[in-house]
């Protein structure tokens, strides 16, 4: 029988000034958030070993797997045994640039990449600017692998703006979705745990939102406050600014629990409108 609780930690990392520093903070905060906490599923946030920036993705990308930020993670998976949910960095293949996170199970297995589908182009006028779409190639493929009988999916930040996406990964079987996220000091405190909040209890599923700390001295400031919400849409635990392990139990009997209180996962009409997941 499948067990009924799993230990998990999204790690908010803090900035540094290379990539190689960034990479052995990682490297020491998971070896806490297993050892101390004792998590055996363990995630990274959005492009945590580089500044976030379109002139950066160029310069710090990497081949996934073989680059060096992958061997550390596939190294340190399997050292002590984990799934690990590698965050964001940048990747290059075939000349193209993607934001992609890497999935590595215990034995140091890539057991996936997932590259980020919808891009990034936000235009507040003085507020934030972003066009990631100006450098990067946006991905098509989903992602999913389980761990312990969990059937987890993965997508990246802006992603979850997009409510067809999380339900596309609720059609796969996904009852818990991760996001590595990067949201900023504006749209952050709006709609960063309401739309956790939302996808959660839209497809009665875990959430995870794993961010980086927040850096005043950075041009992009991320908003931290990395979040976990629980299939009926309430929030388990939430980080605050500054660098710091956030560990949780999830109980995986609530999955069945609402799915039996409040079953609207059943009560899709398909008779009258469908959602369609092309190839
Ligand atoms: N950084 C992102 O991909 C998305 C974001 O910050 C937002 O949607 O707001």
């Amino acid at each position: 029988m499948a067990p009924s609780k799993l230990k998990i930690a999204l790690l908010q990392l803090g900035s540094f000034p290379t990539k190689q520093a960034a990479i052995a903070n990682a490297l020491t905060q998971i070896r806490s958030a297993v050892k101390d906490k004792g998590a055996k599923l363990v995630i990274l946030p959005e492009c945590w070993n580089s500044t976030y920036s379109t002139d950066e993705f160029g310069r710090s990308a990497e081949k996934i797997p073989g680059g060096e930020t992958s061997l550390a993670l596939a190294k340190i998976a399997e050292e002590l045994g984990i799934w690990l949910v590698g965050g964001t960095y940048p990747e290059v293949d075939a000349g193209k640039l993607y934001n992609t996170c890497a999935v590595f199970g215990p034995k140091g297995e890539l057991v996936g990449k997932y590259r980020k589908m919808h891009l990034f182009d936000m235009d507040i006028p003085g507020i934030c600017t972003f066009s990631e779409s100006s450098v990067l190639t946006p991905g098509k493929e989903f992602l999913t692998f389980s761990v312990e009988g969990l059937k987890i999916g993965v997508g990246i930040c802006y992603d979850q703006r997009f409510p067809e996406f999380a339900a596309v990964y609720r059609q796969l079987g996904v009852d818990f979705l991760i996001f590595p996220s990067a949201f900023d000091t504006y749209t952050g405190p709006m709609h960063f745990e309401l739309i956790a909040q939302a996808r959660a209890l839209d497809n009665s599923m875990f959430v995870a939102l794993c961010a980086p700390a927040r850096d005043t001295t950075k041009d992009y400031v991320a908003y931290g406050y990395s979040t976990l919400c629980d299939p009926w849409g309430r929030v388990l635990c939430r980080a605050g600014e500054k660098p710091e392990i956030l560990s949780a139990e999830l109980d995986l009997t609530l999955l069945e629990d609402i799915k039996k209180k409040i079953p609207v996962l059943k009560q899709k009409r398909n008779d009258v409108y469908e959602l369609v997941k092309k190839k």
